[in-house]
């Protein structure tokens, strides 16, 4: 791949790769865009077949970043980090904390924060070496698990989609089908229970499946056939890339919302398929902000009350995307990006606050790190 090209191509700042032999740490930062602020984003600890593969990913992870903060009203860009390794054997406190002080090399460019393979253990070590992190344990003064959070989002998402689809935003008997229960989709079938929803879920993990269809009355379905069921509502809710050529065409949905990033493989040729089939898809950066939103908090004190009012919020920006979407007769995907721009063009003559956020080092003594360090 030819980095600066393809950098030139999607209009990225600056792309940090990071080495560090006496850890094992291999990753990248990717900062697409801090027109808005300094570049917020998770970092994604994943067993990456190449460096290619964690390259495409954390760009891509990280433009829409930059769409995500600018539609969810933040003054944050966009970036994202990834880390080449297994979350469940490589990781450790040294890598964490060697991978923190490259994020604390770039001056608060680059926030971190948490995503699919890291926790909030690992946010509190990278925080050992840089303010420049979010997503820190609630005893620390973090926010804790934002997941719950980014259900609540979605749950409000599917609402609208649902008001704007059926004419009525009640999720009273509509047959909704979560693919991944994990931290998001778990907490989603909660809200949907208690809305009296009818649940279908299927993960990888079967474990999970029985646990939380015993506590959700959620019925357990194969993998393989969860976007296959007729539902109303397909919520995507593990990993990106699972709609595409083959797996659109064999959708019976009327709407699909879900917390995935990136769940198209090809963003504006997906978006269109969907929409030809006439089915409403609600773009993923548009109804899973939640989690950055309530993150961010932490950097002007976390309040939950605060964090869900702004949540709630959600609701509207998706409704506003699908009224656009249908009156200007464009894919939801354009819709979202219009939302998008509109902020950049708004904030063009308000005075940055990028690199004026400079909070306190960390001064709890913490866990020890092991002797190599
Ligand atoms: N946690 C958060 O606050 C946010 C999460 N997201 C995105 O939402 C998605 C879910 O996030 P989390 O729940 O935090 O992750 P998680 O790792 O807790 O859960 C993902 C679940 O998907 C399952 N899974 C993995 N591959 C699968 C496959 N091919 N088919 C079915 N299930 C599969 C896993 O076993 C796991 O249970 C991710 O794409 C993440 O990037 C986006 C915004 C915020
Ligand atoms: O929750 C965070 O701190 C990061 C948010 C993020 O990376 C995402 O929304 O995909």
């Amino acid at each position: 791949m030819e980095v600066i090209e393809s950098m030139n191509k999607y209009s990225f700042e600056q792309i940090v790769f990071c080495n560090d032999n006496k850890t094992g740490l291999k990753g990248i930062i990717a900062i697409h865009n801090t027109t808005l602020g300094p570049a917020m984003g998770g970092t994604r600890i994943a067993p990456y077949k190449s460096e290619e593969e964690a390259l495409a990913d954390v760009m891509r992870l990280s433009r829409a970043m930059t769409y995500k903060n600018a539609v969810a009203g933040l003054y944050y860009g966009g970036g994202k980090g990834v880390i080449i390794a297994d979350p469940k054997k490589d990781k450790s406190e040294a890598l964490m904390r060697a991978y923190g002080r490259f994020i604390n090399s770039l001056g608060g460019r680059y926030i971190a924060g948490e995503d699919v393979g890291s926790t909030e253990e690992d946010m509190l070590a990278i925080r050992r070496e840089t303010p420049f992190v979010i997503g820190l344990p609630k005893v620390y003064g973090g926010s804790g698990n934002v997941s719950e959070p980014t259900a609540y989002g979605i749950w409000k998402g599917i609402k609208a989609s649902s008001a704007h689809v059926f004419g009525d935003p009640s999720l009273k008997g509509k047959r909704i089908a979560i693919q991944g229960v994990g931290n998001v989709g778990s907490s989603l079938c909660h809200y949907l229970k208690q809305e009296g929803a009818e649940i279908f879920i299927s993960d990888v993990d079967e474990n999970k499946v029985g646990m939380v269809a015993a506590q959700t009355g959620a019925k357990p379905v194969v993998n393989e056939e969860i976007h296959r069921l007729e539902v109303d509502v397909f919520s995507p809710c593990a990993l990106g890339g699972i709609l595409h050529d083959q797996t659109i065409p064999q959708l019976k949905c009327r709407i699909v919302a879900g917390a995935a990033n990136n769940p198209l493989v090809h963003e504006e040729e997906h978006a269109q398929m969907l929409a030809d089939r006439g089915i409403v898809y609600v773009v993923d950066y548009v109804i899973n902000a939640g989690g950055v939103m309530c993150a961010s908090n932490e950097l002007i004190g976390y309040n939950p009350k605060r964090v869900y009012f702004e949540v709630d919020n959600i609701y509207n920006k998706v409704t506003e995307m699908l009224k656009i979407a249908r009156d200007k007769n464009v894919t939801t995907a354009k819709a979202a990006m219009m939302m998008a721009n509109r902020r950049f063009q708004d904030e063009n003559n308000i005075p940055r606050l990028a690199y004026s956020f400079k909070p306190p080092m960390f001064s709890s003594p913490g866990p020890r790190i092991n002797s190599e360090e």
